[in-house]
C-alpha cells in the first residue's frame, strides 16, 4: 500500500491551494477543520457548504477538463492562485462523488477563456451555456449529416440588430422563444443551413435569423484561415456587448469572441 500512498503524496506535495467541486457538507467541514496552509477553493453551482471562498459554477460541462479550466480560471481572477502556484482538483469523473484527484500546474496552459467566456459576458451565463451546446451539438453532428457554420450573437440584441440588416424574412419575427427550449435548438439547427447570423438576447430569447451583421472590421484580428463568418463575429462584439459563438462550417470548431478578440476555441469532438 505504501506504494499507492507515494502515488498521492506527490500528487499533493507542496501544493497552494486545493479545489474542491461540489463537496458535500461533511466533507468540506473535515478539509476545513484540518487547518491546512492553503486555501480550499469550493466551486459548485451554489455555495451550499458556506464555503469562505466560493467560485459559482453556472454550468455542468461535460467535460471534466474545462470543469477544471473554470474553477482554476475563476480562483486566478479572485486572485486566490496565481500563475506558477500547483493546486489539487478533487472532483467526480465518473461516479457522482469526487473519485478523483488531479494537480494542475496554474500556467498560460490551463487558460483557455472559458470563465470570461462564462461569467464576464453581458448576458446570462445559462444563456451562453445554451447556445454553447447548441453549436457544439451542430458541430458533431452537422445539419442532416452534412457539416455547417453557424453565427451566434449573445447578448446586446438592440444594439447588434442597428448594425445588421435581414437577408430575408426574419422567421422568429412574433415569436417568443427562448435558446434553451428544446424545441429551439432544432429549429436553430434547421435554420443553421441559412445565412446569416442568430441573435440572441441578454435572457435568451431568439430576437432574429437570417441577419447579416455589418460592423467595422479594420484592426480586427481572427485566426488564418478564417473568413466573414469569423471576421462579422469578432468584430461585431467590438461595437457592441455582446459575445460570438461562431462554428466553423471548414475546420468543425467552436469558437467565441468578445471586444473583438477570440477567447475561446474548442473542437466539439472532444465534448
Ligand atoms: N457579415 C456577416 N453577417 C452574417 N453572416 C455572415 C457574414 N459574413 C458571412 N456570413 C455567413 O458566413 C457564411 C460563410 O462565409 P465564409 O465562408 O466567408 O465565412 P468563414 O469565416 O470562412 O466561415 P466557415 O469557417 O464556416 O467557412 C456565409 O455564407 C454567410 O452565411
Ligand atoms: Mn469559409
Amino acid at each position: 500500500m505504501a506504494v499507492l500512498s507515494d502515488l498521492v503524496d506527490d500528487i499533493i506535495a507542496d501544493i497552494q491551494g486545493l479545489v474542491m467541486f461540489s463537496p458535500t457538507g461533511s466533507r468540506y467541514e473535515r478539509f476545513i477543520n484540518a487547518d491546512l496552509e492553503y486555501p480550499i477553493i469550493v466551486v459548485a453551482p451554489e455555495n451550499n457548504v458556506n464555503a469562505a471562498t466560493y467560485i459559482e459554477l453556472p454550468i455542468e460541462f461535460d467535460d471534466a477538463r474545462d470543469q477544471i479550466r473554470f474553477g482554476i480560471e475563476g480562483a486566478i481572477e479572485s486572485g486566490i492562485v496565481a500563475e506558477g502556484d500547483a493546486v489539487v482538483c478533487n472532483l467526480s469523473i465518473f461516479d457522482d462523488g469526487p473519485d478523483s484527484l488531479v494537480r494542475v500546474q496554474v500556467g498560460e496552459s490551463i487558460r483557455s477563456g472559458i470563465y470570461d467566456l462564462f461569467v464576464n459576458s453581458r448576458a446570462d451565463s445559462s444563456v451562453i451555456r445554451d447556445v454553447f451546446n447548441v453549436a457544439i451539438e451542430l458541430g458533431k453532428k452537422g445539419q442532416k449529416g452534412k457539416p455547417v457554420g453557424a453565427l451566434f450573437v449573445v447578448g446586446d440584441a438592440g444594439k447588434v440588430m442597428n448594425k445588421s440588416r435581414p437577408l430575408s424574412y426574419n422567421p422568429f419575427e412574433k415569436s417568443h422563444v427562448h435558446v434553451g427550449d428544446p424545441i429551439v435548438k432544432v429549429m436553430l439547427k434547421e435554420f443553421s443551413r441559412l445565412d446569416g447570423a442568430f441573435i440572441v438576447s441578454d435572457s435568451g430569447k431568439i430576437v432574429s435569423a437570417y441577419r447579416y451583421l455589418e460592423p467595422g472590421a479594420e484592426g480586427v484580428d481572427i485566426p488564418k484561415g478564417l473568413g466573414a463568418r469569423h471576421m462579422a463575429g469578432a468584430a461585431i462584439t467590438r461595437e457592441t456587448n455582446s459575445t460570438t459563438i461562431v462554428l466553423s462550417e471548414s475546420d468543425g470548431l467552436v469558437r467565441a469572441f468578445k471586444s473583438g478578440e477570440l477567447i475561446f476555441e474548442v473542437d466539439p469532438e472532444v465534448y
